[in-house]
């Protein structure tokens, strides 16, 4: 399994003790900083995760910045990247379930490692179920289409 992950200095924190716990579970992790905690932009961060995930290669994506929810915001303008903000482990299944959600977010400033941890198991432990799932994802796709500028 490989994993592509970024955070702005808002997630950093956070990230390390998220590749400490992917490698420890003989993850291969693929991380793109930001490496310290000084302050950088979430949107560049995305950005190059974005464009690292869809060169192929990478099971799923991490992103962290302070809520997770401008880095959540930027991943979901790629077409073909579906960011999801997780903060429990119920949503975390559903979202690779129903979503088949391609990244998860994470606030670095609004939870704990071990929930983070958790939610990461359930998200890894969860398949995406197609049939009616696909169908929503299909009329996803179909906006991204008509809505390319
Ligand atoms: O959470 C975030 C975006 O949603 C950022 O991490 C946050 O806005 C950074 O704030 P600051 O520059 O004050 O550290």
């Amino acid at each position: 399994m490989k994993v592509v992950i970024g955070s702005d200095h808002g997630g950093y924190e956070l990230k390390k003790i998220i590749i400490d716990y992917l490698k420890a579970r003989e993850i291969e992790v693929v991380n793109l900083g930001t490496d310290s905690s000084e302050s950088v932009d979430y949107p560049d961060y995305a950005e190059k995760l974005a464009k690292e995930y869809l060169n192929g290669g990478y099971d799923f994506g991490i992103g962290i910045c302070g809520t997770g929810i401008g880095i959540s915001i930027a991943l979901n303008k790629f077409n073909g990247i579906r960011a999801a903000l997780l903060s429990d482990a119920f949503s975390a299944k559903a979202t690779k379930r129903h979503n088949n959600a391609n990244f998860i977010c994470f606030g670095g400033r609004t939870i704990g490692p071990e929930v983070a941890k958790d939610i990461i198991d359930a998200y890894m432990g969860a398949s995406f179920e197609g049939d009616r799932h696909q169908r929503r994802l299909d009329k996803i796709e179909k906006i991204e289409e008509e809505n390319r500028r």
